[in-house]
């Protein structure tokens, strides 16, 4: 950790982090830099002042969580929060979990934004896993691990080369937590952490939780991509809402789908809104789980075990179950040595990561995406449907089932009209406006329409697409489109099949 990013003077930090300068004092530890933000802090680099104890670290990662500005139920959520971190890293200890070495409360009237933070002190990480993926496709800033950056022009492979062991080692870790009676509650690829040596621990104990018998209460947040069907049902008490080992095992699916895919999300839809949507429809048995196709086969029935809808059919797995079958899994798709990645699958694992990172969200529909589109409260879920019954029935993501979404519903619906986000046969979408007077697109059995919804995506630069009419079989009752809405999203240069 030599060459830890400094924000650049004058520029702003990500809102909610706490500008912490270089030389300024906690405890026995001096912030010499900056590491990163999330949703509820900022966390930098700090060097141990004085001497170092026999086996204790001489640098560590030190993150404030401000108070400031909070109200005084907020500032105390936020200190249940650390002391759940703290509690948990004691009742805890496994290689393949963050430490905290421990907490101290900043007391500096001087300054307000530090006075009254809470600076939770813990082992150093080189970067999270979202990190190192997210930074590859940044000129100049390679995320990318050179001895898997492709020389020789072959063929990106799909996905993480590290994926299988990477995985074993957040599966022991989890089988170990659950073991001491703990739930994570924020399983996701920001929250794990690579060492230096290459190994994955797992960090961010916010939402932790202890388990009474078979479940628990957390806080109600999350990450809604990694949240299991039953959280959206689940009633909310005053003890927060209920959670139990299945959650994590559920975010151990969705995790696992990621790394060994090159990032895809096992549901679909262009926003965290509509993913939550399908999974609701999954939950609820109207939609179907859809592995993507780059899936290694070993790793399908181990997904479809974590990913199972019914919580009580999840629960007929444990974490120490699955570990066997984990572990066979990767062995069976071990990397041969020497095995190369070029710099494209992970640019497009990044990006999606960093799509699918919202922190610590509100559950329930999450808030729209301010400035670049309508709120959630303003759009409806819309079902995509795909007339060709070979591909209803797929359990996979195949390329040849994939449907495309126009940018100008005024062109024709055709090669060099689609946007690069493809969707499939029952993916959910969120729709806020339709038009009636597009180009006129017919379904297989020759019936038309010039109807098109307008749907919006975060995972394009163009925020939003055009479905048409006859690549669905709901009626959201959605307004008819303001005529600046269709004015043209930017053509692409590389042309592309429409659906
Ligand atoms: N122990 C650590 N060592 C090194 N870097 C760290 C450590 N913990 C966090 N970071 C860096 O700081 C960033 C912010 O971490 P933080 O835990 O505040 O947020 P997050 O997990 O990304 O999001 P959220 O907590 O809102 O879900 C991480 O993405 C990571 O880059």
């Amino acid at each position: 950790m030599n060459d830890c990013p400094v924000p650049a003077a004058g520029r702003p930090l990500p809102d909610g982090a706490v500008a912490v300068p270089p030389g300024y004092r906690v405890g026995d530890w001096e912030v010499t830099g900056f590491l990163g933000a999330g949703g509820w802090g900022s966390v930098h680099l700090a060097r141990r002042v004085g001497p170092v104890p026999d086996g204790e670290p001489a640098e560590a990662a030190v993150k404030f969580l401000s108070t400031t500005g909070l109200a005084p139920r907020q500032a105390r959520a936020l200190a249940e929060t650390a002391d759940r971190e703290v509690a948990f890293s004691r009742a805890t200890d496994h290689p393949h979990l963050i430490r905290v070495l421990g907490t101290e409360i900043v007391s500096d009237p001087d300054t307000p934004s530090l006075d009254g933070a809470i600076a939770l002190i813990m082992e150093l990480a080189e970067r999270s896993l979202l990190d190192a993926l997210g930074r590859s496709d940044q000129p100049g800033r390679d995320g990318v691990p050179d001895d898997v950056l492709s020389q020789d022009g072959e063929d990106p492979e799909p996905g993480l080369p590290e994926a299988g062991p990477l995985l074993i080692q957040i599966a022991e870790a989890l089988a170990h937590l659950h073991a001491s009676g703990w739930v994570h509650g924020d399983l996701k690829p920001a929250n794990i952490l690579l060492m230096a040596d290459g190994t994955a621990r797992l960090a961010d104990f916010g939402l932790a939780a202890r388990i009474e018998g078979t479940h628990g209460y957390a806080p109600p947040l999350g990450s809604p991509d990694y949240l299991p069907p039953e959280r959206r049902t689940e009633q909310l008490s005053e003890r927060g809402v209920m959670t139990r080992p299945g959650t994590d095992i559920w975010a151990f699916g969705i995790t696992a789908h990621q790394l060994l895919t090159g990032g895809a999300l096992p549901f679909g839809g262009g926003t965290p809104a509509a993913r939550a949507a399908a999974v609701h429809e999954y939950g609820t048995g109207r939609g179907r789980l859809r592995l993507a196709a780059e899936l290694p086969p070993a790793w399908h029935a181990v997904l479809i075990d974590c990913l199972a809808a019914d919580p009580a059919e999840r629960a007929r797995h444990t974490m120490d179950t699955l570990l066997p079958r984990i572990r066979a899994a990767a062995a069976e798709t071990a990397p041969a040595p020497r095995r190369v990645l070029r710099r494209g699958p992970w640019t497009v694992l990044g990006a999606v990561l960093l799509a699918g990172a919202v922190t610590a969200a509100w559950i329930a529909w999450p808030s729209g995406d301010a400035g670049t589109g309508p709120t959630v409260a303003a759009t409806k879920p819309i079902r995509v449907y795909n007339m060709d019954g070979n591909c209803k029935d797929l359990t996979e993501r195949v390329p040849a089932c994939s449907l495309g979404l126009a940018r100008d519903p005024h062109r024709k619906y055709a090669a060099g009209n689609v946007v690069s986000h493809r969707v499939w046969h029952d993916d959910v979408l969120l729709t806020d406006c339709v038009i009636n007077d597009g180009d006129r697109v017919e379904d297989e059995n020759g019936i038309g329409t010039p109807r098109w919804y307008r749907v919006w995506l975060d995972s394009i630069p163009e925020h939003y697409a055009w479905l048409p009419a006859v690549r669905t079989r709901d009626d959201p009752q959605a307004p008819v489109c303001p005529a600046s809405a269709t004015s043209p999203a930017p053509v692409s240069p590389t042309p592309a099949a429409a659906g």
